[in-house]
C-alpha cells in the first residue's frame, strides 16, 4: 500500500521553498557560465536516448533537495509495492501491474499470489497466431478474400495508445491499413467506412468494460454496416474480434469467446496498450516489432525499479515538474517531438497524465492545498514554432517544455533531418538563453536603424530567456525506443502521483459527465418542453429541438 505523506509537511519541501526564494532571479545563462561541467553533470544516457536536463533552472543544491523529498515521501516503496503487485489503485481495489505485460524476463509476477505471467504470455501467443494469419492472408473474409484493412473501434485508452503508437512507427508499417474510430460523432465511422470494403475488413472493437456508449454505438454500427453486406450473422465471426475483460458482454455482442483477446483488471485503460488492446498495433507493425515495444518498455521498467534516483530517467523528469508545478506555480507542461510520425504523442499524454494526475483530493480523501497534475499540451516541431511558441519565448506564463527527437530520421530526404534538428536545439538554446536588450540594441545597430528607433523597438526584441526544457535525443524512433519513451512518461506520471499523494490510477472524475448524459439521451426524443435541469442546460437542449 503507498503512504499517505503530505509532500508539503515533509523537511525537503520546506527546504524547497527557501530555496526556491533563494534561487529567484537565478539566470540560468550564469549558471552555466559558471560551471563548464553542467551539460555533463545534468544528463542521463539509457540505451539510446540522451536526456539533458541541463537546461533547468536548478543547481545541485535543488537536484538534492527534489531527491529528499522523493526519499521522504517514501518513492521507492511506493515503486516497490507497484512491481510487487500490491492493491495500489486503492479507490478501486487493484493492482496497476501493466509493467506485468511487458515482462520480457517471464521471472513470476503475482497479484493475490497468483502469477500473471502464464495468462499474460497465452494472450501474447493468441495476439501472435491471429496477428501473422491476418498479415500473411491466411485469415480470410466472407467471400474468402484476405483482410486488406483493420478498424480498430474504442475510445480513450482504448484507442489513443494504439493510434498514436501505429502512426509512431507507420516505417514499420505491415501492408495492412489500420484505421481508428473512436468519437460517437458519426461522421468518425461513416467517414471511415466510405474508405473499406466489408469483404476485405476487419473490425477490433477494443473496450475493458466493453459498455462504453461510443464504442458500443461504433460497434453496432459497423455490424450492421458489415451485416449489409454480408447478409449472414453466422459471417461475424470471420470480420469482428473484441479485446476485453468482458466475456459476457462480449458474447452478448455476438462475438465468439474464440474471437475475444482478453486482458485483466489490473491493466488501467490509460496503460492497456501493451495488453491485448494492443492488437491493431501488432496488426499494422508485425507481431515482432509489437513485441520490440514490450521489450524497450521492459528495458525502462527495469531502469526505473534499478536505479539510484539520481540517474533514474523517469523519478528526474517527476522531480523537475514538481520543481516547476509548484514552486514555480507553472501550469501546464509542453512535449514536443520533433519526428512527425509523433504527432499524437501529447495528445496520448493527455489522456496518460492527465486523467492519471487530474485529482484534487489526497490519498486520505482530504482536499490538497497544493497543485497537482499539470496539463498537458504539444503539437510536433516545427509546426509549433510558427504557432505557439511566441508565448513560450515571450508570454508571460512559464511553459516547462520536453523536446523529443531522433538522430535518424527514418526519411533522410536531402537536408530535411539536419534542418529540423537545427531548429530543436535552437529553439532550447533560445528558450535558456534569451537575447538580452544589449546584444538587441547592437543587432539595431548594425542593422542601421537610428538611436530613436532602436529606442523605440528594442524592449519589442528582448527574450528574457531562463525557460526550461529538457531535451530527449534518441538515436532512432525504432519499436523498441518508442515503448522505453512511452515507459518513461508512464513512470514520471506514476512518480508525480506518489510525490503528489494522490491516486493515479483511478479516473472518478469521468464518471458525472456519462451519467448526466444517460439522463439527457432520453430527454433529446420528442418535442416537449425540457425543464428538469438549470436554466442554461433547459434552454440548450428546447434550443436543440428546435433548430434540429
Ligand atoms: O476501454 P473502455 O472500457 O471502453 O474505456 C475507455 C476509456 O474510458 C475511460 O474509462 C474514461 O474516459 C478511460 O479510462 C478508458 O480508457
Amino acid at each position: 500500500m503507498l503512504k499517505k505523506i503530505n509532500p508539503t509537511e515533509t523537511n525537503a519541501w520546506k527546504a524547497l521553498v527557501s530555496h526556491f526564494e533563494a534561487i529567484q532571479g537565478t539566470h540560468m545563462r550564469d549558471l552555466f557560465a559558471q560551471d563548464a561541467s553542467r551539460a555533463e553533470k545534468f544528463s542521463v544516457k539509457f540505451e539510446e536516448l540522451y536526456l539533458d536536463y541541463s537546461k533547468n533552472i536548478i543547481t545541485d543544491e535543488t537536484k538534492q533537495l527534489l531527491i529528499d523529498l522523493a526519499n521522504e515521501v517514501e518513492l521507492k516503496a511506493a515503486i516497490d509495492s507497484m512491481f510487487n503487485g500490491e492493491a495500489i489503485n486503492e479507490t478501486e481495489g487493484r493492482a496497476v501491474y501493466h509493467t506485468a505485460l511487458r515482462n520480457r524476463s517471464n521471472d513470476p509476477m503475482k497479484v493475490n499470489g497468483e502469477d500473471v505471467m502464464p495468462e499474460v504470455n497465452a494472450v501474447l501467443a493468441q495476439m501472435k497466431e491471429f496477428t501473422n494469419k491476418v498479415v500473411s492472408g491466411q485469415w480470410k473474409g466472407y467471400t474468402g478474400k484476405a483482410i486488406t484493412d483493420v478498424v480498430n473501434i474504442g475510445i480513450g485508452g482504448s484507442d489513443l495508445g494504439p493510434l498514436m503508437v501505429s502512426e509512431a512507427l507507420k516505417a514499420y508499417k505491415t501492408h495492412l491499413n489500420v484505421h481508428f474510430v473512436s468519437n460517437v460523432d458519426g461522421t468518425h465511422i461513416a467517414e471511415t467506412l466510405k474508405a473499406v470494403n466489408p469483404e476485405t475488413t476487419l473490425f477490433i472493437i477494443a473496450s475493458k468494460t466493453f459498455t462504453t456508449q461510443e464504442t458500443m454505438t461504433n460497434a453496432q454500427s459497423a455490424k450492421d454496416w458489415f451485416l449489409k453486406a454480408a447478409k449472414e450473422e453466422n459471417e461475424v465471426a470471420k470480420h469482428f474480434v473484441a479485446l476485453s475483460t468482458n466475456e459476457e458482454k462480449v458474447t452478448a455482442f455476438g462475438i465468439d469467446k474464440a474471437n475475444m483477446f482478453r486482458f485483466w483488471d489490473w491493466v488501467g485503460g490509460r496503460y492497456s496498450l501493451w495488453s491485448a488492446i494492443g492488437l491493431s498495433i501488432s496488426l499494422s507493425i508485425g507481431f515482432d516489432n509489437f513485441e520490440q515495444l514490450l521489450s524497450g518498455a521492459h528495458a525502462m521498467d527495469k531502469h526505473f525499479h534499478n536505479t539510484d534516483f539520481d540517474k533514474n530517467i523517469p523519478v528526474i523528469l517527476a522531480l523537475l515538474g514538481v520543481w516547476y508545478n509548484n514552486f514555480f506555480g507553472a501550469e501546464s507542461q509542453a512535449l514536443l517531438p520533433y519526428d512527425q510520425y509523433m504527432h499524437r504523442f501529447a495528445a496520448y499524454f493527455q489522456q496518460g497524465d492527465m486523467e492519471s494526475n487530474g485529482k484534487y483530493v489526497d490519498r486520505s480523501g482530504n482536499p490538497v492545498d497544493y497543485q497537482t497534475g499539470p496539463i498537458i499540451w504539444g503539437e510536433p516541431g516545427t509546426n509549433g514554432q510558427h504557432a505557439f511558441y511566441q508565448l513560450i519565448h515571450q508570454g508571460t506564463k512559464l511553459i516547462p517544455a520536453d523536446f523529443i527527437a531522433p538522430a535518424q530520421s527514418h526519411n533522410a530526404l536531402s537536408d530535411h533531418h539536419p534542418k529540423l534538428l537545427s531548429n530543436f536545439f535552437a529553439q532550447t538554446e533560445a528558450l535558456m538563453m534569451g537575447k538580452t536588450e544589449e546584444v538587441v540594441v547592437d543587432e539595431l545597430k548594425a542593422a542601421g536603424k537610428t538611436a530613436e528607433e532602436i529606442e523605440a523597438l528594442k524592449t519589442f526584441k528582448v527574450f528574457e530567456g531562463n525557460k526550461p526544457t529538457n531535451s530527449m535525443l534518441v538515436k532512432k524512433v525504432t519499436p523498441f525506443m518508442l515503448g522505453a519513451m512511452i515507459a518513461m512518461y508512464e513512470h514520471k506520471i506514476f512518480a508525480q502521483g506518489v510525490i503528489w499523494n494522490i491516486f493515479s490510477f483511478d479516473q472518478w472524475g469521468v464518471e458525472l459527465g456519462k451519467q448526466l448524459a444517460n439522463k439527457i439521451l432520453p430527454e433529446l426524443g420528442g418535442d416537449e418542453k425540457v425543464t428538469s435541469h438549470d436554466a442554461s442546460t433547459n434552454a440548450l437542449i428546447n434550443t436543440y429541438k428546435e433548430m434540429r
